[in-house]
């Protein structure tokens, strides 16, 4: 089974994603490193720009029927079996994103991402099988327990259970208006 991990950057894939695959005894792979190791993609900067298509391919040819959690921003667009959109408070993702120097443009960039649902809307065009699950609060451990109790009750898809309009007064500091 391929669960994809996917969400804003800084809402926790690679923490949850890590323990996620512990848990399950799968094998863990970051999508970026991924693509990476295999020559897919231009590096831009310091981003990787990929070629989705590729790498779904790609992915798809080296993990079918394999048992893995895949973490990343775009594994939401390799065919999984499951993927899980992890969110987070956008206030949140300004905070850790401000600590890891990110620029005000790619700060606002992700927090604005995070605030009007941009991943949620690209998984749910992509796959049946998506799982939302709020972090904000919560410990990596709790979070992930709450995803081990939806797969073993079945539960395929679960959607809408966060509206950050409800904080938009406390991001304001940080869009790019
Ligand atoms: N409930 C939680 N779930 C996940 N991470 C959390 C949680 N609470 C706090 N954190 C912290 O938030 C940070 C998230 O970083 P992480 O690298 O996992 O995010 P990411 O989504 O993989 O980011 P990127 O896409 O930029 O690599 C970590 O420092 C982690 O310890």
């Amino acid at each position: 089974m391929i669960i994809a991990v996917t969400g804003t950057p800084g809402v926790g894939k690679t923490t949850i994603s890590k323990l996620l695959a512990e848990k399950l005894g799968y094998e863990y792979v970051n999508l970026r490193d991924y693509a990476l190791e295999k020559g897919i993609g231009e590096m831009k900067g310091d981003e990787l720009e990929v070629e989705v298509d590729e790498l779904a391919y790609n992915f798809e040819k080296d993990f079918k029927g394999k048992n893995v959690v895949v973490d990343g921003h775009l594994s939401h667009f390799l065919n999984a079996n499951l993927v899980i959109v992890l969110r987070a408070n956008p206030k949140l993702i300004a905070e850790r994103l401000k600590e890891r120097d990110y620029s005000r443009e790619k700060l606002g960039e992700n927090v604005e991402a995070e605030l009007v649902d941009v991943i949620l809307v690209e998984a749910l065009e992509e796959n049946e099988n998506v799982i939302e699950v709020d972090t904000t609060g919560k410990t990596p451990e709790e979070v992930v327990e709450e995803i081990l109790d939806l797969m073993q009750n079945g539960v395929k898809r679960r959607v809408g259970i966060v509206d950050w309009s409800e904080v938009y007064d406390e991001v304001i500091p940080y869009l790019r208006l």
